[in-house]
């Protein structure tokens, strides 16, 4: 199977993102600063599709207007056809900062969402067990969260977001704030949980090496104003495994084509500060 394949069974998991036409400008004093200037994109159901970019090129904006947290002045954003004018139940939200509630136990965190959505408490329990049991942490399931690692944390926000069952899950550099090793192993975990559920992610990482390996296409903006500028499909084999990083050469030939389109961006976008 391709990277891009998705069975049938699966794709019935996601649902399709569209930008058209978007445009976004935020106010800073009495000056309007565009921030996204005619993007379009297109995510199939089910897709796994990272955006990088230099900082501060409207990512985490176009994120935000994915979940319904921001409209878009001109354009529109579409989840399965329907435009996205607030938040929705099939939209969930992965940070790098966790944000788990330290009063609640690991069980109690996990319901979280289930519980906001009124699911009844039988169920959340059981779905909230066997979420703990896939990210291996059934054993502290009334462990208090303090007590926890950063990487056992972001388990934690893991299996609350995916026991929600999400038809999309938007990724704002979730793995950021963990070590090396601990990044390493959570991304293969994580890719291992998705290919099981496949709901469609945009993924938003600095981290080009992350992008790669976890995604089937990998989108490069540009800033001042953000707009696509390279939307490169990622010809990896799945499962993918983190010894691709060293032994297969499709992810060298896409890290070098990323990573010298990246740097040719930060360096424009460092010049146009210079002449400001
Ligand atoms: N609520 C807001 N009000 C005003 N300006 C904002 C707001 N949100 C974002 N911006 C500005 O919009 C621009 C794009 O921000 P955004 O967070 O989308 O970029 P990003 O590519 O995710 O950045 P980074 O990689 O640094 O996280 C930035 O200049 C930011 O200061």
């Amino acid at each position: 199977m391709t990277a891009t394949t998705v069975r049938s069974d699966e794709a019935t998991r996601g649902l399709g993102v569209t930008f058209e036409h978007v445009e976004h400008s935020f106010i800073h004093g009495k000056r309007a600063v565009k921030v996204l200037d005619d993007f379009n994109l297109d995510i199939a159901p089910s897709e796994f599709v990272s955006i990088v970019g230099p900082s501060g090129c409207g990512k985490t904006t176009a994120l935000s207007m994915t979940g319904g947290l921001v409209r878009p002045r001109v354009g529109s954003v579409r989840l399965g056809g329907q435009e996205v004018t607030s938040t929705s139940e099939d939209v969930a939200f992965l940070f790098a900062r966790d944000a788990l509630l330290p009063w609640r136990r690991v069980r109690s965190n996990v319901e979280l969402g289930l519980e906001v959505r009124g699911v009844p408490k039988s169920e959340r329990r059981e779905r909230a067990t066997e979420w703990l049991k896939r990210v291996r942490l059934h054993d502290f399931a009334e462990s208090d969260v303090l007590h926890l690692s950063q990487g056992m944390r972001q388990r934690v926000a893991i299996a609350r977001t995916l026991v929600q069952s999400p038809k999309v899950v938007l990724m704002d550099e979730p793995f950021a704030a963990l070590d090396a090793q601990t990044r390493a192993f959570q991304q293969e975990e994580f890719i291992r949980l998705w290919e099981a559920e496949r709901p469609t992610v945009i993924f938003v990482t600095h981290d080009l090496e992350e992008a790669i390996l976890l995604s089937d296409r990998v989108i490069l903006m540009a800033a001042r104003p953000g707009r696509i500028i390279a939307d490169i499909k990622i010809g990896l084999e799945r499962p993918r495994t983190q010894e691709m990083r060293t032994s297969s050469e499709t992810f060298r030939q896409h890290f070098e084509e990323l990573s010298d389109l990246l740097r040719k961006e930060v360096l424009a976008v460092d010049a146009s500060q210079g002449d400001r």
